[in-house]
């Protein structure tokens, strides 16, 4: 047993153990992330720097979210504070009436003007934070669908290439926190600026009753904010680091507890190997959380003595004060109410700080990517009405993709004519879907260029373009809607036409067998809803290929449709692709090369580069790449394909 073990670590240890590094290499510091980390050391007088700043994005989102409930939000919040003012000042006037000399029942008719004054301020401050919270509560829907709207605008509209940079899938995982942030953000601003305003007013109290009081005040409550600010940095810090962690995470959690992975999962006996990976980066995340949680107590604790111990000092100060006669018995009890009311109203403007500092950052990374995303927009350019489609000129065409030392495509020239099916032909990797990718505007030739009739794409309408385009891709998408819709979004721009629908599925051989499924064309395509259903490979191939004919487009691509097909399937498919012949445009890839030998003309690629084209006929008499790929795949139908190998002569 010790000899077998033995044995199988020497040999993983030859082998180069499939280790958490090698698997999630994501987990080492990267450049962005150090960039990142050294803004957030910025000090704290940099916090406070930003905070206004913060509180304006918080003010302009909620602006745009909803004017009305920002005015009453905001003239509530300032209201609320200048009626604290006028109520402290009217609780010292009650209790200069009351502690004057004379008669109780004279002292109290002289307090009555000043204690009604002090009943309709506290009244109008309640009615006004009633008005606040009933605004807010109608604001806060708004304002998150006003971010998350805008996010979701953004990422549907960049280039494709945004998501080849790893950058961008980290950025937009933070953005979309940013979303949530900008929620809590609206009414922490507005808190904060409730605070502010309460601390103004007492503070203009404060004043008005004892000047020396005021700094008295600060030194109270300047500990617990610094505090505060110090604890929510370094969450922010946290966060940060543990960005590229999460994403690995949240990517474990789905290949653990998906259905998509639960078969290879257990086929391959993954359990093990994934669990250890769970643990890992749940232990580099433990440990951060832990020393975060340390450094957070420690400030905090800090903090609230140095808080606690200035506190005493105000009232020590205050009882001096008294004794030595400057201040009468009056002011001194307002000034008790005022420092408890400067107390609660600065730990709220603290609390509120961090929580606008920390939603604030998570809201920028929001607002920085809705910035360095729209650099991924497509350029907006006033752009002519394509005219049908006469002729697709590819004129020296590359594709870079980024970090890839080659070219995915490298300066390929060729023609297509409208009504031709042409192939794209090649082995793995010799950039086929790159080109077709380019050819139906998905992504941008890094040079060259491609002229629909003449013109270089950029030129036509976009959407126009879009269009006239069906693409069905090799990587297509499961849609989690119904049979019947999962076709009907190969042409979203038109009503929906059941009749349209069941003739685009009969096309792509899928009619039959949608009306065989539970709820026929209405039956939901996705397990994760009740009563909804799954489809085998090749099923879902024919929905993919229905919805790729539903628009009768007269430019189709279709990257390997039949890869997952059985040969009846796939032969009705081909026939349906043969009758566009010339009456609309097909580009065709797929590795079936019996099923190009139709073809008008075939495109043989090698490492992104044209190497051959013309029909079979004639690359089948060149004898050359193309040749070689066919003889070999047709080998494999033939009666006896390789002559068994000759045995070893047996002496007898
Ligand atoms: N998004 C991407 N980012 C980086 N490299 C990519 C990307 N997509 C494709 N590639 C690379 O570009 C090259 C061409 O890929 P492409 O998918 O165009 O080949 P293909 O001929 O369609 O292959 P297959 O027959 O396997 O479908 C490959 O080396 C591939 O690894």
């Amino acid at each position: 047993m010790a000899a077998t073990s033995t044995r199988r670590r020497a040999r993983s240890d030859r082998a180069g153990p499939v280790t958490t590094e090698s698997v999630l290499p994501e987990l080492r510091t990267m450049w962005w992330e150090t960039g990142i980390r050294a803004r957030t050391e910025a000090g704290l007088f940099a916090v406070f720097a930003e905070l206004p700043k913060l509180i304006w994005a918080a003010m302009r989102i909620s602006w745009q979210a909803d004017r009305l409930r920002t005015s009453v939000v905001a003239g509530a919040t300032v209201g609320a504070g200048v009626m604290s003012a006028f109520g402290l000042l009217a609780a010292q006037r009650v209790l200069v009436e009351l502690f004057a000399g004379g008669p109780t029942a004279d002292k109290v008719v002289a307090a009555l003007p000043a204690l009604a004054v002090l009943a309709a301020t506290t009244a109008a401050r309640s009615g006004m934070a009633i008005a606040t919270g009933y605004a807010m509560n109608g604001l806060t829907p708004r304002v998150s669908r006003e971010v998350e709207r805008g996010l979701f605008e953004v990422t549907t509209a960049v280039r494709l290439d945004a998501f080849d940079a790893d950058a961008f899938a980290d950025d937009m995982e933070r953005a979309s926190r940013g979303t949530d942030s900008a929620v809590d953000l609206v009414p922490a601003s507005m808190n904060l600026l409730a605070g502010l305003v309460g601390v103004i007013a007492v503070a203009v109290a404060v004043v008005v009753i004892h000047p020396l009081l005021l700094p008295a005040l600060l030194v109270a409550t300047v500990p617990n904010a610094w505090a505060s600010l110090r604890a929510g940095h370094l969450r922010y810090q946290t966060y940060i680091a543990g960005s590229v962690r999460r994403r690995r995470m949240w990517l474990l959690h789905r290949l653990m507890a998906e259905r998509a992975s639960a078969p290879e999962l257990r086929s391959y006996g993954l359990r093990r190997f994934l669990l250890d990976q769970y643990d890992r980066v749940m232990g580099v995340e433990t440990d951060i959380e832990l020393a975060l949680a340390r450094r957070v107590t420690t400030t905090i604790t800090v903090g609230s003595m140095i808080g606690g111990v200035a506190t005493a000092v105000v009232y020590v100060l205050l009882g001096l004060l008294l004794i030595d006669g400057q201040i009468p018995l009056a002011a001194a009890a307002t000034c008790v109410i005022a420092v408890q009311a400067a107390q609660r109203s600065l730990s709220v403007v603290t609390y509120q700080m961090d929580r606008v500092y920390t939603e604030g950052q998570h809201f920028r990374d929001y607002t920085g990517f809705m910035t360095r995303a729209a650099a991924y927009l497509p350029a907006r350019v006033a752009a002519a009405s394509p005219d049908r489609l006469r002729a697709l000129a590819i004129d020296a065409v590359s594709l870079r993709y980024p970090d890839r030392d080659s070219a995915a495509v490298d300066r390929v020239t060729l023609t297509i004519e409208a009504g031709q099916t042409v192939a794209f032909v090649g082995e793995n990797g010799s950039g086929k879907s790159s080109l077709a990718a380019m050819i139906a505007n998905l992504r941008s030739p890094t040079e060259g260029v491609i002229r629909w009739n003449g013109r270089p794409l950029p030129e036509w309408d976009r959407d126009e373009l879009r269009g006239r385009i069906a693409v069905v891709t090799q990587e297509y998408h499961k849609w989690p809607f119904t049979a019947a819709t999962n076709i009907a979004i190969g042409d979203i721009d038109t009503e929906a036409q059941q009749d349209r629908i069941e003739a685009a599925a009969a096309r792509a051989v899928a009619d039959e067998m949608i009306r065989e499924l539970p709820h026929g064309y209405e039956t939901l395509l996705d397990r994760t809803f009740a009563k909804g259903q799954d489809l085998s490979g090749g099923q879902w191939q024919r929905i993919t290929a229905a919805r790729g004919f539903l628009r009768d487009a007269e430019l189709l691509v279709m990257d390997e449709p039949s890869s997952a097909l059985d040969p009846r399937a796939e032969d009705a498919l081909f026939q349906a692709i043969r009758d566009r012949r010339g009456r609309a445009t097909t580009i065709l890839i797929t590795h079936r090369l019996a099923n190009v030998r139709h073809a008008d003309r075939i495109f043989v690629l090698h490492h992104g580069r044209l190497v051959e084209e013309g029909t079979h006929d004639e690359l089948v008499a060149v004898g050359g790449r193309y040749a070689d790929l066919f003889t070999l795949q047709a080998a494999g139908y033939a009666d006896n394909p390789r002559p068994p190998a000759p045995r070893p002569a047996t002496s007898c």
